[in-house]
């Protein structure tokens, strides 16, 4: 079995990006860059990073218009991502374009209700429910749109296994054991998360910022 660890590389500098991808790479899937990576660093630094010879993971949370979010992934093709997220909330149609122009060894995943709100933040948004239902009801929406998974928190993860036999999920909000939540609100253990269906396991703090980044990373993959 392949190891379902990505490693969120949510660094400022490149170079620093470089050097943690490369002591850690034997023990982890891939590498997730975001928003903050790719505003920083464009596609020359996802073509860097791919020197690593481990699969991308494109986080960019697209959410806009069909056409636009269609456009940005035709524009992104040329990255050969192996994972790329658009917001499920983004609509029907938006998800539906934007898995038709994306490449055919591109997952495309929807980001259903981010792993740092709770329910009393949802609700404050104007969304009604729980989280837990939330997740579902997007779940649903991206499926029956075409996605290959969603993107969801360790605590909704088996729910929407039992509702999405072969669907792709991949949980972030993870917390080894007695570490750090920090802004993520919706946490559960790696080994729990990967016991209850996900596909993949996005990992950042607690391996990029651990004082001995290779300890931390071997320490997770032990247990799972
Ligand atoms: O709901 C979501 C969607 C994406 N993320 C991203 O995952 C990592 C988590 O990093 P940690 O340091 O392990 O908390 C980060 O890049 C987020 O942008 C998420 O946390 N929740």
């Amino acid at each position: 079995m392949s190891n379902p660890v990505y490693l969120a590389l949510d660094l400022p500098q490149l170079r620093d990006a470089q050097e943690l991808a490369g002591k850690v790479k034997a023990h982890i899937g891939g590498i997730k860059l975001g928003l903050e990576f790719f505003c920083a660093h464009g596609a020359h630094g996802i073509h860097t990073m791919a020197s690593v010879g481990l699969p991308i993971f494109l986080d960019l949370k697209l959410h806009d218009i069909p056409n636009t979010v269609a456009r940005a992934m035709q524009a992104i093709h040329v990255l050969e991502p192996a994972i790329v997220t658009v917001h499920a909330s983004g609509g029907r149609a938006m998800m539906e374009d934007a898995k038709a122009a994306a490449g055919e060894h591109t997952r495309v995943v929807g980001v259903t209700t981010l792993t740092s709100l709770d329910d009393r933040d949802l609700e404050r948004t104007g969304v009604s429910g729980s989280t837990h239902d939330q997740v579902l009801r997007l779940a649903e929406l991206a499926q029956a749109a075409g996605l290959d998974g969603i993107v969801c928190s360790g605590q909704e993860v088996k729910s929407v296994h039992d509702q999405w036999h072969d669907g792709f999920f991949v949980v972030p909000g993870l917390r080894p054991a007695g570490t750090a939540s920090g802004d993520q609100k919706r946490v559960v253990t790696p080994r729990q998360a990967r016991d209850d269906g996900a596909s993949v396991l996005v990992i950042g703090r607690p391996i990029s910022r651990a004082e001995n980044p290779l300890a931390a990373a071997l320490e997770i993959e032990s247990t799972l």
